[in-house]
């Protein structure tokens, strides 16, 4: 493999010392979540989503509960910007929910992305980006440092003379590939912004870094994220965010380590849709606080029905391994795991009666299992499935839990060893109803 090719981020940008506390902070509270399925995700798609799936899309967001959506790039195309005007002509958002429109420090762009939003009657975003990491500014946009940053602020006044006035209207700033972007640069381009912008707490200016490609290790991102925190000019007047991407598998690690180093606000899309390798998968994340004792403050306790939902509208199929959602992440096929869960089950079903709590709502502690599948809205059918590879406990599990069959530990014995002979044979699983045959052959009755 030729790894010489490559450097590390160090070798690519400075990353600036910081005094880190991050390590020793635990996260307590959901930072303000923002889906970007309607824009990055669906800027990745093969077909990007027709009006009525972004609507579905839309409105199974505001059903979750989220309070800050991206709802596209309103002059990439004539259907972005005709969701957005139907957006501003219905009464789709509720007027608790923040609607955020993207677009480039092109003026003829951003000039059509104010349009997009007449009339538009709750809060809303204008967020404008550009790539300000050396390699995009060198090779993509061909400007220097001052060029890139006379560009920038030019689009800011742009947005600013077209609707600066509009109360209901605030402002964001990427600067794409912050992680590979000079600290001392974005430091300067965020002190102008938030000044030409007049941030303040009440109105303040959304500043989103982008881990736009994946680079580093988690901590190096995190430690890029409290630096900012720390030194940031008008930090009281600036919402700071993150946007990470999953190039190497280790989104969900940024933006938890982001949230330790003061980041508040959290870019993805659910499910982990997006560019390449997806954008931070913002189910997992909130759900992992959830699996902690955080209340996410969005609610999944329906997860299927949202999966149908993500899978029609991106034409995507979720893997089954996929976190929280998968078709078989709270299954277990393995002989030693079956007989975990099911001593775990029996415990929390003891504990259950034993303190008067309902199973659904006594602390959960069944092991292999990481929240209660109940919790986003899964039955506990699939939990242990048989073959080759499992054991007494599980195969006994299954007949105890699907016929109410419940055999002596010398049965069990020997009815594993039947079964064990059978999936061996088929190399296969077997079915509750297979096993429920097996065991009428073998005992000659179900008891
Ligand atoms: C990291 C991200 O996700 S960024 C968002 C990416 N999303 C998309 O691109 C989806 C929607 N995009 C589009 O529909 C189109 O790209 C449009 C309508 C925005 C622009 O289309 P076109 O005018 O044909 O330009 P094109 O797509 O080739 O973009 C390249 C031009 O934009 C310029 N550009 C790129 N980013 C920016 C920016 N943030 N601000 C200003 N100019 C920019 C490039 O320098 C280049 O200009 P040049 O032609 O003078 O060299
Ligand atoms: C411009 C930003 C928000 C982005 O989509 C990215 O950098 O990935």
């Amino acid at each position: 493999m030729p790894s010489h090719r490559y450097r590390d981020v160090f070798a690519k940008v400075p990353v600036a010392p910081v005094d880190r506390e991050w390590p020793d902070r635990r996260i307590t509270t959901a930072p303000l979540w923002v889906p970007v399925d309607l824009r990055d995700g669906n800027q990745a798609l093969a077909d990007p989503m027709d009006p009525e799936r972004k609507r579905r899309f839309f409105e199974l967001m505001v059903a979750m509960g989220y309070k800050e959506i991206e709802v596209g790039y309103p002059s990439a195309s004539q259907t972005d910007f005709d969701f957005v005007r139907l957006l501003a002509t219905s009464d789709l958002v509720p007027p608790d929910v923040t609607i955020v429109v993207f677009t480039p420090a092109r003026p003829e762009l951003i000039e059509r992305t104010v349009e997009s939003i007449a009339g538009m009657r709750g809060q809303v975003v204008i967020h404008m980006y550009a790539a300000t990491a050396p390699v995009w500014r060198d090779v993509v946009l061909r400007r220097t440092r001052d060029e890139l940053a006379s560009l920038i602020y030019s689009g800011a006044e742009d947005i600013l003379r077209l609707a600066g006035e509009q109360e209901n209207v605030r402002f964001q700033f990427s600067p794409e590939v912050y992680n590979l972007t000079e600290p001392d640069y974005i430091m300067e381009l965020s002190d102008q912004l938030t000044k030409r912008w007049d941030a303040t707490p009440q109105r303040p200016v959304i500043l989103n870094l982008p881990a736009t490609v994946e680079v580093a290790t988690p901590n190096v991102y995190a430690d890029q994220i409290e630096y900012m925190d720390k030194n940031l000019p008008r930090r009281d007047s600036v919402i700071l965010s993150v946007h990470p991407h999953n190039d190497r598998g280790t989104g969900i690690a940024c933006a938890e380590l982001a949230v330790l180093a003061g980041a508040q606000r959290v870019e993805g899309c659910i499910f982990g849709n997006g560019e390449r390798t997806g954008n931070v998968d913002i189910a997992t994340l909130a759900l992992n606080l959830h699996a902690q004792g955080v209340d996410p403050m969005v609610d999944f306790s329906a997860i299927d029905r949202i999966r149908e939902t993500v899978e029609y509208c991106t034409r995507m199929p979720i893997h089954p391994r996929h976190p929280y959602v998968g078709e078989l992440v709270y299954t277990a096929f393995s002989g030693t795991h079956q007989d975990a869960i099911r001593k775990g089950f029996a415990e929390h079903h003891r504990r259950a009666v034993a303190t008067g709590v309902p199973a659904s709502e006594l602390a959960w502690d069944v092991p292999y299992l990481p929240i209660d599948p109940a919790d986003v809205g899964r039955g506990y059918e699939a939990v242990v499935r048989v073959n080759s590879q499992s054991g007494k406990g599980g195969i006994a599990h299954v007949l105890e839990s699907s016929y109410g069959v419940r055999m002596s530990s010398a049965e069990e014995v020997e009815f594993a060893r039947h079964v064990q002979r059978h999936t061996d044979e088929t190399g296969r699983e077997a079915s509750a109803v297979e096993l429920k045959g097996l065991y009428e052959e073998v005992f000659g009755c179900s008891n």
